[in-house]
């Protein structure tokens, strides 16, 4: 039987929609059940010249495979007409509606996975709503005090010990504790859902040159080292800390499986110079698969058609073999 996915196409005025209703047009070895304005994404579909049927979900049938040309929706319609490329601060509580509703279909069973489309944060935050990212959104819906962010692509696999905060507060969130419970998540993550036996973690330092011996910060000496110090002693490999710009070259990434950064602008640069089109961002720690797109709204594409689907295929089919590998386990 196929898996089912939940899908959320995110900002309405983004790029999300069309390149889901492009996607639609091929098919696809799961049923995809997409959580969002019916009449926006039949207004996508003509802005960008494809046909697409819109059938009503139906929990309560068996899941089919996807078909060309046609999307299931659970309607949640927006508050205001959403235009392509003009942000519309009326819209974000549908932005999050479709997510609650997406997740908990996830949730309760009814899907297998969920797969988002980026959203728009500062609009979000603009009508007054706090959120800066769907990660952190998904651990609090899924009661899950702590999940690690990881951008992966054919060739590397980056994950972050904190994700979206002030540089400022970043040295502040790099405790023993968080470092601990990321570098579990990450090491639990490789072996459970991705295969590797004995997983290589590369860790980078916080400060240029890993610290310098302490002369250029101190993060590495008093929490990074003991840290990893410690978990070593579980027969762990876990390299480093090493100094940030010379650990993304082919002697280091060779033999490893996973490089975890300490903040989001050390490691997902280098993740989205290699692999961006085809990277998949990748939920860690949750108690359902979700996977999302290595891109934003990209408003200044947005009702174009131009706008490359290779991530969100790349995350459609992730989620997919992800789903398809937990439900395998679950027997
Ligand atoms: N998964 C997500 O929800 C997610 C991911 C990243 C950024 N964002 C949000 O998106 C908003 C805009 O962020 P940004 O401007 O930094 O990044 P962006 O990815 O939207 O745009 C950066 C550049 O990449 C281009 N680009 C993006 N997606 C593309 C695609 N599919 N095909 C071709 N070109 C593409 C854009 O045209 C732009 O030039 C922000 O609010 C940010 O928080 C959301
Ligand atoms: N940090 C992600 C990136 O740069 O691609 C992006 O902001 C999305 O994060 P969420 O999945 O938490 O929204």
């Amino acid at each position: 039987m196929p898996v089912r996915l939940a899908i959320t196409p995110g900002e309405p005025a983004g790029v999300g929609p069309e390149l889901l209703v492009k996607l639609a047009q091929q098919d696809f070895n799961a049923e995809l059940v997409v959580f969002a304005d019916r009449e926006m994404l039949r207004q996508r579909a003509k802005d960008i010249g494809l046909h697409l049927d819109i059938i009503d979900a139906d929990f309560n049938t068996t899941p089919q495979r996807h078909r060309a040309g046609q999307l299931q929706v659970v309607n949640i319609p927006c508050s205001s007409p959403a235009i392509a490329g003009i942000l519309n601060a009326d819209n974000a509580k549908y932005v999050l509606e479709t997510l609650r509703q997406a997740t908990d279909a996830c949730i309760a069973g009814h899907c297998d996975g969920l797969v988002t489309g980026p959203v728009q944060k500062s609009i979000i935050n603009d009508a007054g709503i706090a959120f800066s990212g769907h990660t952190e959104f998904l651990a609090e819906r899924c009661n899950v005090d702590k999940v690690v962010m990881m951008l992966a692509s054919e060739q590397l696999r980056v994950a972050l010990v904190t994700t979206h905060l002030p540089l400022s507060a970043v040295p502040a969130a790099i405790t023993s504790d968080n470092l601990q419970r990321v570098t579990e998540i990450l090491h639990s993550a490789l072996i459970q859902q991705f295969g590797c036996q004995q997983p290589r973690i590369l860790v980078l330092g916080l400060n240029p040159h890993a610290g310098e011996g302490g002369h250029m910060g101190r993060e590495e000496i008093d929490t990074i080292i003991p840290c990893l110090e410690q978990l070593r002693q579980r027969g762990w490999q876990l390299d480093g800390p090493l100094p940030a710009d010379t650990a993304f070259t082919p002697r280091h990434l060779e033999h490893c499986d996973a490089v975890l950064a300490m903040y989001h602008d050390q490691g997902l640069p280098v993740l989205k110079y290699q692999g961006f089109g085809q990277a998949v961002n990748i939920t860690l720690g949750l108690p359902i698969v979700r996977t999302s797109v290595d891109h934003g709204t990209a408003l200044d594409l947005a009702g174009s058609g131009r706008a490359d689907s290779g991530s969100f295929n790349a995350a459609l089919t992730t989620a997919i073999s992800m789903a398809e590998h937990s439900s395998r386990n679950s027997y």
